[in-house]
């Protein structure tokens, strides 16, 4: 599905993201764990073709299209930033139909507890009741691969949990499900742990 080879990046003298493969298949979460500052957001942005490694590669795999990921349609790659980045100016629902191209995910919304928050836009609404709107916007398109940046780092240890279920799901539905996290629950939920070390 995903491949990173000898993928690297420095920011000026900071060595950011130490040289690292990784082979991501459809059905399985794997999370990424490691110190702050040990590259786990820098990964994923590469892993997106959001950031350029500075070596290595990239290269998607059926059945992704054959583009940067970046440039795919939430159909295709879901995301969780670690900034959220909900549109602000959309309700909740409608941020997730934009993303699916029509209206839908009432079953997500109510995993997540979000079913009377709907019709809020994301001002209207807790830090922890965004970032679960976003986790279900990256999955309501039913994507190929999801990429998730500390997707539990604003729950309590319930919702966290429901986070963690509805990621799961969509790995045991086929996706392929990336995700980093400082959230020891998490590895729990995960096929694979891949431990970066201390830039
Ligand atoms: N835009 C940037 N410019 C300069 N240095 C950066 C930039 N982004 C990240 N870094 C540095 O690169 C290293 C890796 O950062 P990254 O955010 O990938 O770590 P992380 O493992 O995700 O950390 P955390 O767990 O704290 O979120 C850190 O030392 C960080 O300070």
């Amino acid at each position: 599905m995903l491949a990173l080879r000898g993928v690297r990046k420095n920011y000026g003298p900071t060595e950011a993201l130490r040289p690292v493969d990784l082979d991501l298949t459809g059905g399985e979460l794997v999370v990424l764990t490691g110190p702050s500052g040990s590259g786990k957001s820098t990964l994923l942005m590469i892993a997106g073709g959001w950031e350029t490694p500075d070596g290595g590669e990239v290269v998607p795999g059926a059945p992704l299209p054959d583009l940067p990921v970046a440039r795919m349609s939430w159909a295709d790659v879901g995301f969780v930033p670690q900034s959220i980045s909900l549109f602000e100016e959309l309700t909740l629902a409608d941020n997730l139909a934009l993303a699916r191209g029509g209206p839908g995910g009432d079953e997500l919304l109510a995993a997540l507890d979000l079913t009377r928050l709907a019709s809020r836009r994301p001002g209207e609404v807790s830090r922890g009741e965004q970032q679960r709107a976003a986790v279900a916007r990256a999955l309501v398109a039913s994507p190929s691969l999801v990429i998730a940046d500390e997707p539990t780092s604003h729950q309590d240890h319930q919702r966290a949990l429901k986070v963690l279920a509805a990621l799961r799901a969509a790995a045991d539905r086929g996706a392929a499900v990336l995700i980093a996290s400082h959230d020891p629950v998490a590895v729990g939920y995960a096929d694979r742990e891949v431990r970066l070390g201390a830039g």
